[in-house]
């Protein structure tokens, strides 16, 4: 409880500063501040929810012969890692902190050279909300200092949130230790659209699939299948909502896409269209570096979102993870085709489906390989459901119930009552 309460006061102080730290995220993403103000909400939250858990709990209790008993306890690992990405650095780091303060750990938390800002105004509302010095600080530096923290033999966990080239260096140190780690990695998440879908619900889809957060998104739903039959009106309609995103100052109010994280990033994409381009792809609109107006924006790292037709599967814009606002689409004809060709990835983060067939939309996620998977629906996050990846998009689980399971560990008491019967 006294955790509980800890927790509970930082999300009241965050969402008492919700304004604030919602402009400081803008400030150290890039990302709109209409999108900044959801992740922040999503934020408090998680610690709401994490404080809700920390009271309650507990291990089992076992009967065995003769009045004998065991029970179980679980308890705390120690002093966690987390390692975040730039693309949601104030919800990351509350997405690990949450359920490892809640479960009694310490946490160490470094967050990308590219977002160092809103990290260490949290770890300032935790000290405000009561927590002990120490008990959740923040260390800030890049590839070095991440490789340091996952060798150090105090470090008993490691939660990390990144690529999968640093997710595979990562679980090598870890293991080093027998540390156990959660990886959130990356993706290249199928969206599979059926002509019976509610159309205006799967365009409104495909747009929150694929250009939140400048497109900078890991569950990103970026290979975008479309039955056949209504393709031509699918990619009309798409086509026309991403004309109208309004890209600019991300501190305006009607803003919803802002610049990318740093200029590597955005020539990585501007790459990615050449490339498609030069393997048969057609850009049906954007992939274009855009200049604002407004003089003090000039250099900002904007670019047009981009959608790209005429795609095949075995493009290599269709194959990566782009990490930018390109959006690919692939027609399919059949059920059985596209699931083949959906789980044809050696990613598995994230899956959607759009469909009024009901029975079809649960046999369909049955047998798509992803950790999280959207009916009717993409990229909401609520912060009840657990998060995570399948093959290379990584294991371990963030946000529900079963997290508490990755930042704690289970003692096993067994009680004799009887006497010893030694066979010696
Ligand atoms: N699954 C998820 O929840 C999720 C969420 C956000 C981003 N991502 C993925 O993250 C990637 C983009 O983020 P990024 O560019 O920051 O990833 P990244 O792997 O380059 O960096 C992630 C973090 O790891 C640190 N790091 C880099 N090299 C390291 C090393 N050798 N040892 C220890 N730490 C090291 C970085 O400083 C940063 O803090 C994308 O692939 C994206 O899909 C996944
Ligand atoms: O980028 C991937 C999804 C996500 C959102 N918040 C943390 N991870």
């Amino acid at each position: 409880m006294e955790r509980s309460r800890v927790l509970l006061e930082a999300a009241r102080i965050i969402r008492e500063r919700s304004e604030e730290l919602a402009t400081m995220e803008t400030i150290n993403n890039g990302k709109s501040i209409f999108e900044a103000r959801v992740d922040i909400e999503i934020s408090w939250q998680t610690l709401e929810y994490y404080a809700g858990l920390a009271g309650s709990m507990a291990g089992q209790h076992v009967q065995l012969p003769g009045g004998s008993f065991g029970y179980t306890r679980r308890e705390p690992l120690g002093v966690c890692v987390g390692i975040g990405a730039w693309n949601y650095p104030f919800q990351i780091a509350c997405w690990k902190s949450g359920p490892a303060l809640a479960s009694g750990n310490a946490m160490v938390y470094k967050p990308s050279p590219f977002t160092p800002i809103t990290v260490v105004l949290l770890a300032e509302i935790f000290r405000e909300a009561g927590a002990p010095p120490g008990l959740f600080n923040v260390v800030q530096g890049g590839a070095s200092t991440g490789e340091f923290l996952s060798k150090h033999p105090d470090v008993a966990k490691i939660s990390f949130t990144g690529s999968v080239p640093t997710g595979s260096k990562i679980m090598e140190m870890a293991s080093k230790g027998i540390k156990p780690v959660t990886l959130e990695l990356g993706g290249k998440s199928p969206l599979i659209i059926f002509s019976d879908s509610d159309l205006e619900n799967a365009v409104n889809g495909a747009m929150m699939a694929n250009f939140l957060t400048q497109g900078q998104v890991c569950c990103n739903g970026t290979r975008v299948f479309v039955q056949s039959n209504i393709l031509q009106k699918f990619t009309e309609e798409v086509v026309k909502k991403v004309k109208k995103i309004k890209i600019g100052d991300p501190l305006l109010e009607d803003t919803r896409m802002g610049p990318l994280i740093n200029r590597p990033q955005l020539e990585k994409v501007f790459a990615f269209i050449k490339g498609a381009k030069e393997q048969g792809a057609k850009v049906l609109t954007g992939g274009e570096p855009y200049i604002p107006e407004d003089q003090k924006l000039k250099a900002g790292f904007y670019m047009t979102p981009c959608v790209l037709g005429d795609c095949k599967d075995d493009m290599t814009c269709v194959k990566e993870e782009i990490f930018g606002p390109v959006m690919s689409i692939l027609p399919f004809d059949t059920e059985e085709e596209v699931l083949e060709r959906a789980n044809n990835s050696t990613y598995g983060l994230a899956a959607g489906v759009f469909t009024r067939d009901i029975q079809r939309a649960h046999r369909v996620v049955a047998s798509l390989q992803a950790g999280m998977c959207f009916i009717n629906n993409y990229n909401v996050s609520p912060v009840e459901l657990p998060f995570g990846g399948y093959k290379k998009s990584g294991f371990g689980r963030e946000n529900g119930q079963v997290t508490i399971e990755y930042y704690s560990q289970l003692k096993t008491v067994c009680v004799e009552m009887g006497k010893v019967e030694s066979v010696f």
